[in-house]
């Protein structure tokens, strides 16, 4: 996505994982909306999205749309399956139907604790796009492979797999998430410089593989204890769209002082 001059506008997306019940999740959009309006934070500027637990989403759209709220919301996970006998699956229409913008796919935490593969990710990507939904496909090395300097190729190899078989427009629409497992949850942060080489090197696959033009509109994020403290560094990396945020998205003013790091920036008051 992109603004009236072509530049790609940042988002920051929260992925609450599974933390916060449905009656939780209205207080915290709620506070999240106020505390950004009050800030009278420009949302074509930088997009906010917050991604739910399932049971969440029905109770988030209803206070989105009542309140015609700016924040956009997705999910964490989408079924490969359209309908049918597949117990416990939501697919990516009933998402859709829920007015969700956003679903992610590939997420380490899929990968590590339900063992899914590139080929399931990559089936899940594709469900997404056909229900209109934009999927944020994440990639990222483990710390093993980081040291043995592999990460660049493991992500590189994970971005081929995921969006294998998609047409340039339907790539052009994804969001794609840089997440090195190692800093997940650990506090540990990759550098800005660290997350600029995989983003630039993901970029440089995208111009080469499907087009400059795909290459050059596809938002990448960073995420991996991303803070408020640290949101701008990263920001300032020149391949860098936005962040991919967990802990922090459960706090609402770390969560909307990483929104706002254009104005925190500025010096504008937090
Ligand atoms: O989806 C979000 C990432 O896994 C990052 O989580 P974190 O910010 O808690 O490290």
């Amino acid at each position: 996505m992109a603004d009236s001059t072509g530049a790609r506008t940042p988002l920051m997306a929260g992925n609450w994982k599974m933390n916060i019940n449905h009656v939780e999740a209205v207080h915290l959009v709620q506070k999240l909306s106020w505390t950004l309006q009050d800030k009278k934070h420009d949302f074509e500027r930088v997009e906010v999205a917050v991604l739910p637990p399932f049971t969440d989403l029905r109770s988030v759209q209803t206070l989105v749309d009542g309140d015609r709220m700016k924040i956009r919301y997705g999910a964490q996970d989408v079924s490969k399956y359209d309908a049918g006998a597949y117990t416990g699956e939501i697919s990516a229409a009933m998402l859709a139907k829920l007015g969700c913008t956003y679903v992610l796919t590939g997420h380490s935490e899929r990968r590590q604790y339900h063992h899914e593969d590139d080929a399931l990710v990559n089936a899940k990507t594709v469900k997404a796009l056909e229900a209109g939904l934009t999927p944020i496909v994440c990639v990222g090395e483990g710390l093993e492979i980081r040291k043995a300097d592999g990460h660049v190729d493991h992500c590189l190899g994970q971005l081929d797999a995921a969006l294998a078989g998609l047409k340039p427009d339907d790539v052009r629409k994804l969001v794609i998430a840089y997440e090195p497992v190692w800093a997940i949850g650990t506090g540990e942060v990759a550098t800005p410089e660290d997350a600029q080489e995989v983003i630039a090197a993901i970029r440089s696959r995208i111009e080469e593989t499907i087009s400059p033009s795909v290459a050059d509109s596809v938002r990448i994020l960073y995420g991996g204890s991303v803070k408020m403290a640290s949101a701008g560094g990263i920001m300032a990396q020149p391949d860098v769209d936005g962040c991919l945020v967990g802990g922090a998205s459960l706090q609402v003013d770390e969560f909307a002082g990483i929104c706002r790091y254009l104005d925190l920036q500025l010096g504008y008051s937090s």
